[in-house]
This record gives C-alpha cells, structure tokens and sequence, in this order.
C-alpha cells in the first residue's frame, strides 16, 4: 500500500539525530519487571519548582503527608538554599516530632557552589535519616555555555561538590543523622556516556561507596530526548561500566518532552536501575517529571505489588489538585474522570459480557468475582481497587448500542433483558439521543424504561389496567383464568382458559378483540429472600406489531400477566 503522505514545510533541517549506544549484546528487552524499585517522590522539588506559584508552606506539608501516608518511603522535601520558604518547610518537618516516620528518608537538593551547599547541609540538622542529592550539569552545550570549561573543570566542579557536602556533613550533623548522598550528573541524556562515566567514577572515588554506605548515582534525562529503548541502552551500559556497582543505587530521573517518560523509567528499570525519581500524576518541569502512580499502577496492572497505597485514588488526586493549584487531566491514567467509562457501544457491550463472564466464572468456582483473575474487556484494572465506583463505567450517548444500556439496566435496577428486548429498548433511547444529543444519564434511562413499559401509578396510560386476578387448575391441566380490570377506562371481569394463565389470559384478551401470540417468554428473580421480586419478560405479536412487555412481581403468575398487559398497552399506544 502506498504512503500518500507528502513532504512538509516544518524546518527539520535544524535538528540532529540522537545518537544511538553501541550495545548490540543488550540484555535489557529479555528482562521483566517483578518487584517495584525503590521510589522517590521529587513533587516537593522537582514538581514545586515547576508551578506558576509555588506551594505555600501548608501545601508543601499536605503533599509530604499524602507522600508519607501513600507509602512513599524517600521524599525530596525542597532546595533548602533557593529560599526560606523551602528552609523553614525542611525545617518545620524535621522539628516536628512524628512527623517524618522513622523509615522515610528526606532529601535535598543543592547546586556544588559552597554557600549554598553549607546552607543546604545545615538545614537537615537533626532529621533521622537525610540525603543531600548534588547535582552539576555534565551536557556539552552546558560546558560551553554555562560554566564556560572544559570537561576536566565539570568534572571538578563535581569532584569539589561532593568533597564540601561530606565536609559540612561531618561539622553539622551530629550522630543522630543517617547521613547518605546523591549525585546527579545533569542533562545525562545528552552527555557523552563515557564523560557521565568518569564524572560518577570521580564522585565516587571521593563518597568511597561501601557496605553500608552506598551512593545514589542518579541520571536524569532531564530533558527527554531519545526512544525510551536507547534511554535503556544508556543504562545499560552505565551499569555494566560503573566500578563498586554493588554499592551503587543507580536512579533513573526521566522528564515527559517526547511523551515516553513513563516507558523510559520502565525500560531503565529493565535494563538495571534500581530506583525511579518523579512526581505524583506527572507534575514537574515543562511537560513534567514521570508520573509515578502511572508507574506504581502499571506494576500493579501485572500483579506487581507497588508498596505504595493507591487505593483511594481520588484522595490522592484532590489533594495533588491542592497543593499544585492545577486539574489532572480527565484522560490521565489510571485516575481521569473518563478513564474507566465508555461510551461506544461495542465497548459497551465487551464490558458487560465480561462482568456477566466474572460472576458466571466466580459462581462456577465457588468464590467471589474478588477471588479471581480479573478479566473484563476495555478495563485494564477493576475500578473499585482504587475506590472508584461501577456507575462511570458505561455511560450512554448517540455512540452507544444495546449492550450499555443492558449494562444499567442489570446494574442499576437488577433487570436482565432477553437480547431482543435490548435491541427494542436500545432504539428507543436512540431516537431520544439522535435527537437531542448528549448524554442519557441512568436516570434518564431508567425514567424513559418505565415510561415506556411499566404501568405509572401517577399517569396511568394503555387501555388494559388489571387490578386482581385468579386462576384455577382443573385436573385435566387447564387454566381458567380471572381478571379484575379497567379496559379502555372501564371496570370490566375477563375470563379465559388455557393450558397456563399466559394463554388463559390470552384467550380473555380475545373476547374484547385483542390478538396476541406468544413469541418469547424469559423470567429471573431479582433478588433473593422471603420479599425477592421477580421480573418477566414477554415477547408477542399482536396484530402485526411484535413487541415486548415487562412485568415485576413478588408472584411470578403476577409478573407474567403484568408482562403481557404492558406488551399490549405499548401496542396501542
Ligand atoms: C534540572 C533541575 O531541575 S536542576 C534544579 C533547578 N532548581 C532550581 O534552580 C530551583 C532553586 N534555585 C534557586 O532558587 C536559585 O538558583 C539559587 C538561589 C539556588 C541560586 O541563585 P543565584 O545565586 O542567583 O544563581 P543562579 O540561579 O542564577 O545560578 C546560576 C549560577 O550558578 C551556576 N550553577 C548552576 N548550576 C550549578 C551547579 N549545579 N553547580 C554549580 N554551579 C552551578 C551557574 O554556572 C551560574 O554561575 P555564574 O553566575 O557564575 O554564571
Ligand atoms: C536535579 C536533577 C536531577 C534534575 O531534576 C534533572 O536533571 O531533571
Ligand atoms: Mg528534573
């Protein structure tokens, strides 16, 4: 088949193509991911520095609580040396008894310039466990342009970086402070590997990583730049490369410019990295850092355990929409307002088959649809573990077909319908969508339903209203058959026979001039226990309308009869 596309105007010619890693022996496409890495959550630095208005200090602390209540277990509380505000919030939490767990390690981030590395150092004094994370930009463009040396210099600046931050470690903190360290070598995406190589190897040899005193070596792609599987060739080859690798906690930081970050973290993580940087629902610098509940749901999609608490997603999101003064997107995964909801119909149609498979399936088995492997079409997860309801599942608009409105119908008000009856009903909610357009809420759907086949109390409409009925069994098996009803407003007593009250009642229809035959008859409990209602459904043709009728009764003779009444009110209406 031919590509018609057509040359276009865009000026490529200003753009280079990212160099690709020779590692034809890579390992990392065979490898899968089965435990979830160490987490960091950067959205008190990395996300708070990217907001039109930054948190305020009761935002920063409602963030760091949700980070800490979610599960999260290493923080990057702020960039102590930009400003108080980020000082005093890394002080308020360290000050607070109880408010930062034992077990959770607070990090901070610092530029290797000396005054803002003693300040950064100094701001954890007291704090448990703490991190100073330093970071130089090792880019070429950025050696140029930036600080205007050569690679020998950059490295340096590293080198020194590290040197002061252990310094200052050992005058201000005291004992009480587990003391660890991170070093970023910036834009790695676009540094040469072996120059990322012998900046992290110079770093080291001054941290001394060792047993119990590892090194985080984190390698931003702090501008995203290539295919998330050469972003994985990086890392690869940086594992491979690096000395004392068993002592290093090698981190992945990627930020979202191509759109990929989510897939980058998760090949670095195939291809070694042992630890991922990024930020609640992807906030961060430009199109953002990479969306950690994303990743954390992405594991747990595949029966991976996250160790992280997502299951009150919409908690979390309110909160983030708190603290970062913006809206998450209502496509974002995993947590949208219409992630978990369709509207066409043959999606509707696979989902409802597929709830209608679960229980059929967890019924077969003995146990509960939470018991077994969730398999619905169209919903990758089950909604209600992130505490999201079935209601948005299907919703109904001029794209949907009988299987969604099937769908409320069952769920919402326990009603089964024969196929047929779906397509009947289905084309009545049609004309009202082709219409008018827009959504037909379950409401709306279940308003027009009784309207059209259930009797209304208040606005009783149809020539047949029946108001008592009794039938009578002879030995020989036939039905006589008694009915109390209005008919065409009057009060009239119809009597038929037949070999079941459906024909008796047919053959009573008869005498006031009604022809019915019976096509299709289904019936279901709708409940179970003493009160269980029953509904049944009726299929006729009467005179040369075919049509259904719907009856809901405690008695299912009742629900039968009220299911052909309703059948021929509809006919003659
Ligand atoms: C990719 C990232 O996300 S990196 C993190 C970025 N985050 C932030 O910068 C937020 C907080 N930063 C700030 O508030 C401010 O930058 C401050 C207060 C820390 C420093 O402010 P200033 O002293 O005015 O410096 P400024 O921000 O302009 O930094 C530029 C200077 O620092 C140097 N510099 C930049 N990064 C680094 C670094 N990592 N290590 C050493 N020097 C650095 C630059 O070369 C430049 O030096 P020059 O003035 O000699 O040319
Ligand atoms: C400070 C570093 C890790 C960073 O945020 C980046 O490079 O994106
Ligand atoms: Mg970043």
């Amino acid at each position: 088949m031919a590509n018609r596309q057509q040359p276009s105007s865009m000026p490529i010619h200003k753009y280079g193509r990212y160099e690709q890693v020779d590692i034809p022996d890579r390992t990392w496409p065979d490898n899968r991911i089965t435990v979830a890495p160490r987490w960091l959550s950067t959205d008190l630095r990395d996300g708070n520095q990217a907001l039109i208005d930054p948190m305020s200090p009761a935002r920063k602390r409602a963030m760091f609580d949700l980070l800490v209540k979610m599960g999260y277990k290493e923080i990057e509380v702020g960039f102590p040396a930009s400003g108080q505000t980020d000082y005093d919030f890394v002080r308020s939490i360290i000050e607070e008894p109880g408010a930062i767990p034992e077990d959770v390690t607070i990090s901070v981030l610092t530029q290797a310039r000396e005054d803002l590395i003693e300040r950064t150092v100094e701001s954890l004094r007291g704090a448990h466990r703490a991190t100073v994370h330093l970071y130089n930009a090792t880019a070429p463009v950025f050696r140029r342009v930036v600080f205007r040396g050569s690679k020998d210099d950059i490295k340096q600046i590293a080198v020194d970086g590290t040197r002061l931050v252990m310094e200052y470690a050992e005058k201000l903190l005291g004992e009480e402070t587990h003391f660890g360290y991170q070093y970023s070598p910036e834009i790695f995406t676009d540094t040469e590997l072996d120059f990322a190589l012998e900046v992290c190897e110079g770093v080291m040899d001054v941290w001394q990583p060792g047993p119990d005193r590892e090194i985080i070596l984190n390698l931003p792609a702090t501008v995203e730049r290539s295919t998330p599987s050469t972003h994985a060739d990086r890392f690869e080859w940086m594992g491979r490369h690096l000395s004392r690798r068993e002592f290093v906690c090698l981190s992945v930081h990627p930020h979202n410019d191509r759109g990929t970050a989510v897939a980058a973290a998760e090949l670095a993580l195939m291809a070694g990295a042992d630890r991922v940087e990024g930020c609640l629902f992807g906030q961060g610098e430009r199109t953002g850092n990479v969306d950690l509940v994303t990743l954390g749901m992405n594991l747990f999609s595949q029966g991976v355990d996250p160790q992280i608490d997502f299951s009150d997603i919409d908690e979390i999101r309110r909160t983030w929409e708190y603290c970062n003064q913006m809206e998450v997107h209502p496509r974002h995964p995993y947590v949208g307002d219409l992630v978990y909801t369709s509207f066409s119909g043959s999606h509707q149609d696979a989902i409802k088959k597929g709830f209608d498979a679960m229980e059929a399936d967890a019924k077969a088995k003995g146990v509960t649809v939470d018991d077994i492997e969730w398999a619905v079409p169209y919903l990758p997860i089950d909604p209600k573990d992130v505490g999201r309801s079935y209601e948005a599942v299907i919703r109904v608009n001029s794209q949907s077909g009988k299987g969604g409105i099937a769908y409320v119908l069952k769920n919402d008000h326990k009603l089964d319908l024969p196929r047929r009856m779906q397509i009947e009903f289905s084309r009545i909610i049609q004309a009202k969508t082709d219409a008018e357009g827009g959504e037909v809420t379950p409401k709306d759907i279940w308003a027009i339903f009784e309207d059209e086949y259930l009797p209304n109390p208040d606005n009783p409409w149809g020539r047949i209203q029946v108001k008592n009925g009794q039938s009578t069994t002879d030995r020989d098996g036939i039905d006589t058959l008694t009915v109390e009803a209005t008919v065409d407003g009057e009060d009239t007593v119809l009597t038929g026979t037949g070999n079941g009250p459906i024909s008796a009642f047919f053959d009573a229809l008869q005498s006031i001039g009604i022809d019915v035959r019976l096509l299709d008859y289904q019936e279901h409990t709708m409940s179970e226990g003493a009160s269980a209602q029953a509904a049944s459904y009726i299929e006729c043709a009467i005179d040369d309308k075919v049509l259904w009728g719907i009856g809901i009764d405690a008695n299912t003779t009742r629900a039968s009869l009220k299911a052909v009444v309703s059948a021929v009110n509809r006919a003659a209406r």
